[in-house]
């Protein structure tokens, strides 16, 4: 059981999440919250920063999370790209944040994680991947988990399909959290598109944010309403469903084979080992 900032809460029924705090919450805007995906959705919380960031060759977002109401103002990325780390390590340094987590949606098949590098330049951080995934970080999660940052944290949801240990990471619910949520969804869900879905992430109100992994034309978030009502994809009935996925056609990854065996070791093929320092990366 993970205990380092993380809280265990049994959820035996993943869809009971309420919407309830958000009815109750005045509605209120900062400059400190701008990001280019935020700017034209009502975004209403003074404590969360957020970046999203995009690898152009893989066509990935990371994301930045802090909780700048904090005094150690604590912070995290979410699937950091190994080109990408010192440009996403200079913002957090500029930004004043303390990165505390280096975190995977999942096994990547088309780019290298940042995780490892991250450890090599801030060795305080620690990596999180999922449980199901068997790959190594320092904190494996799953369903339930909570990965606090500040007075916010993430919840753990499973959402394999696109890989069997897939995990999306959505903004806490409670007075004291950002409203609307904010799905991480990795690339169990796309704008207008997805890896290999399931279907838990629409048991989340239809206001909340979704932040995907990728994306291939220029979207940058969606909601869970827009999605449910224009997904192409998740639109359709089972069988239909299956057959756009049979026939998606899409090559072969160019950087499986590399990319692969490297996430499962947080992206560096020789860990360097402290001394007393039993396996972690
Ligand atoms: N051409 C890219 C790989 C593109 C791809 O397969 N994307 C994955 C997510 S990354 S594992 C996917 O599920 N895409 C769904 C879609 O509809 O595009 C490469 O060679 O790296
Ligand atoms: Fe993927």
């Amino acid at each position: 059981m993970i205990r380092i900032n993380t809280l265990r809460l049994p959820l035996s029924n993943l869809s009971s999440f309420s919407s309830q705090s958000q009815k109750s919450r005045p509605s209120y805007c900062t400059m400190m919250n701008y990001t280019k995906a935020a700017s034209s959705q009502a975004f209403n919380n003074k404590k969360l920063l957020l970046r999203q960031l995009f690898e152009k060759e893989s066509s990935t977002y990371t994301y930045l999370l802090a909780d700048v109401a904090h005094p150690d103002k604590p912070a995290l990325l979410i699937d950091p790209v190994d080109k990408t780390v010192d440009r996403d390590l200079s913002l957090v340094r500029e930004l004043g944040l303390k990165l505390i987590y280096a975190i995977n949606t999942h096994v990547h098949a088309d780019h290298v994680t940042g995780t490892g590098l991250i450890k090599t330049k801030v060795p305080s951080v620690k990596s999180i991947i999922s449980k199901a995934g068997k790959a190594k970080a320092d904190l494996l999660v799953e369903a339930g988990d909570q990965i606090h940052f500040g007075d916010l944290f993430l919840e753990v949801r499973a959402t394999p399909g696109h890989t069997p240990g897939c995990l999306t990471y959505v903004t806490g619910d409670g007075p004291d959290q950002p409203q609307p949520r904010m799905a991480f969804t990795g690339d169990a869900l796309l704008i207008r598109g997805c890896g290999r879905t399931d279907f838990q992430i629409f048991s989340l109100p239809k206001e909340t944010f979704i932040y995907p992994a990728h994306d291939y034309r220029g979207f940058t978030v969606s909601t869970v309403g827009e999605e449910m009502q224009y997904n192409p994809r998740l639109t359709k009935d089972e069988e239909m469903f299956k057959s756009i996925m049979e026939n998606l056609n899409l090559p072969y990854p160019k950087m499986i084979d590399i990319a692969v065996p490297l996430n499962m070791v947080c992206g560096l093929q020789d860990l360097p080992v402290k001394p007393g320092d039993a396996s972690s990366n």
